[in-house]
């Protein structure tokens, strides 16, 4: 990947702490990539993973470890419309509650993290989680985890 490249950020929320991580991002990250894209997963589909990006999943968790409502089209569109998707790279940020639901922590990026895999995409980078119960501040632990992801994505890119 090249600091040319885009970033596209798709944001599976409810109550909008992905987004707000998102666009801390956004934000942040700006002199490390030129092109940072933030996009609702509302009303998305597989063809999203059309466009020649690097996509950052930053999804909440609901239900019973399930995604959140605005990402069920996607989610759906994996299983209903599949194709092989060797093409994408991905990292995941996945947002949940250990201290509520410890049975099904972060789960929400995790099943998206699982599809993509299984459609052939690579997953760069290991999981970021963040616990809702902790005291841990989403957007700067999200920024700080993000920097140092796209730092790794680039130096792999350029050897
Ligand atoms: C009804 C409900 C169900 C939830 N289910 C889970 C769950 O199964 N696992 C989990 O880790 N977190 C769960 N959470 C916690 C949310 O994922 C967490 O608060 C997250 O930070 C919300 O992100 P958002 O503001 O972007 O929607 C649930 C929260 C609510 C309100």
């Amino acid at each position: 990947m090249h600091k040319s490249m885009k970033l596209k950020i798709l944001v599976g929320t409810t109550t909008q702490t992905a987004e707000c991580v998102a666009q801390a991002i956004q934000m942040d990250c700006a002199d490390l990539v030129d092109d940072i894209e933030v996009v609702l997963m509302d009303g998305l589909g597989i063809d999203v993973f059309d466009e020649p990006a690097l996509f950052l999943i930053c999804c909440a968790t609901y239900g019973s470890g399930d995604v959140p409502d605005n990402a069920q089209a996607l989610y759906a569109s994996l299983h209903e419309a599949p194709r092989y998707l060797g093409h994408v790279r991905y990292g995941v940020m996945s947002l949940g509650d250990q201290g509520s639901y410890p049975m099904t922590f972060a789960m929400g990026g995790r099943r998206f993290d699982e599809k993509l895999a299984d459609l052939g995409a690579q997953r760069l980078g290991e999981v970021w989680t963040h616990d809702a119960s902790s005291d841990v501040q989403p957007e700067e632990s999200g920024v700080q985890w993000c920097r140092a992801w796209l730092a790794e994505v680039l130096a792999d890119t350029a050897k």
